[in-house]
């Protein structure tokens, strides 16, 4: 496929290395691509605290009524226009792995995962050292989650078990991997001198649950702290929600008398939710990595957004009119935090993406003062 064709090409910056440039006009709303992740998974909290999802795909295994039961502790129980709800004619196509008793939505993401990662890192006996280091990645890493030590592992036995480990091995090492910025000296935040004996920690967690030969490169001290660089600048977040489905259903089938329960509905579900798990946790959350995707610089007006509709597939829509020429720029932050100050907007990018952001607005605002303000502070204490 042509480059107009395809809609954008990859090109290279000096100083933001890879870089994503639209060779056609888009529309606000457009989809620019989509694409499969190289690799996913749920994160461990997440898993842990019952949010039922595809171990492949990551999408929802509960029904609405069991989601909004789970997610108000039980205090709603009953839940109307359950018939929209997709989960209720999937059902019957959920599988098992025999062996480990993780769930799959089909059995197409049961092979999938099995022949991909799956049969490296299955284990029937909770008793082992893959168990131990999630709990140990557990208690260094609290929820709110953003990066997870299984999709670490997926990534080691993806290349194990890939029919060419070289090309594995060289896909994985086309995504941005530096652990620190020479010339801005800035180190990522997960590699800090108090992580020191952390990552030497889950380092041998890696060593002793896993047997690698294909991919021991990434296993060396350096080679695991730029896998853990890796990560922590290319691992996007996955969200899937059955209540988005369920609702977004309802929307397009209600009549308007429907709606009025259903907005009743749903203001006070949200309420309880609110008050039982809190806003955040909502969904099946995970992380992935996209190749194409990951060749997306920041930007704090960005003129793109990755979305998810159900499952780990991520779609690229313009959020913005994009002119041929323009570089596509997501924001590396949720929506709510590109609010936020200058200063604590380019203190989370150099601790978490190791560089300064030159962005329009960061350029817009160069002559803000360099302090946090208590409506900062949050966002800054929690990152
Ligand atoms: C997901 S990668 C994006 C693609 C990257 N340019 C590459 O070469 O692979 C994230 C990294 O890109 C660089 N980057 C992203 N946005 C940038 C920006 N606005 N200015 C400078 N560097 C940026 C940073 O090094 C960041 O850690």
């Amino acid at each position: 496929m042509s480059s107009v064709e395809k809609g954008y090409i990859i090109t290279h910056d000096p100083v933001k290395g890879k870089c994503l440039v639209a060779t056609k006009f888009y529309e606000p709303d457009d989809l620019i691509f989509d694409e499969e992740p190289f690799v996913s998974c749920q994160f461990s909290w997440n898993n842990l605290y019952g949010y039922r999802a595809c171990n492949h795909c990551l999408c929802p295994l509960e029904s609405i009524s069991e989601n909004i039961t789970r997610l108000t502790n039980a205090m709603i129980t009953e839940v109307p226009f359950e018939d929209h709800c997709p989960v209720n004619n999937l059902v019957q196509n959920f599988v098992q792995c025999e062996s480990c008793k993780v769930w799959y939505c089909s059995r197409k993401c049961l092979e999938t995962a099995y022949n991909r990662y799956h049969q490296l890192l299955c284990r029937p006996d909770g008793n082992d050292p893959l168990h131990d280091l999630e709990e140990l990645w557990r208690t260094m890493h609290y929820p709110p989650e953003s990066h997870n030590i299984m999709l670490l592992c997926r990534l080691l036995a993806t290349i194990e078990l890939s029919p060419s480990p070289q090309q594995a091995n060289q896909t994985v090492s086309n995504f941005c991997h530096r652990t620190e910025n020479e010339n801005e000296k800035l180190v990522h935040k997960m590699l800090g001198e108090k992580f020191i004996e952390q990552i030497e920690q889950l380092r041998f967690g890696v060593l002793k649950s896993m047997s690698v030969r294909e991919s021991s490169q990434w296993l060396t001290p350096s080679g695991f702290k730029s896998l853990l660089a890796l990560i922590g600048t290319n691992g996007q977040g996955v969200g899937t929600s059955i209540f988005q489905q369920w609702s977004n259903r309802c929307k397009k089938n209600l009549s308007s008398d429907e709606m009025l329960l259903f907005d009743n509905f749903v203001e006070n579900a949200y309420e309880v939710m609110e008050q039982v798990v809190g806003i955040d946790y909502l969904d099946n959350e995970g992380s992935a990595l996209f190749q194409e995707h990951s060749s997306i610089n920041h930007s704090c007006y960005p003129n793109a957004a990755s979305v998810f509709d159900g499952n780990h597939v991520l779609k690229l829509i313009a959020v913005r009119a994009i002119e041929p020429g323009d570089e596509i720029n997501t924001s590396y932050m949720a929506p709510c935090e590109l609010d936020h100050s200058r200063h604590t907007r380019q203190k989370y990018l150099r601790e978490n993406y190791v560089f300064t952001c030159q962005c329009i607005k960061c350029e817009l605002q160069s002559n803000d003062p360099d302090i946090t303000t208590d409506d900062d502070s949050e966002m800054e204490d929690g990152n």
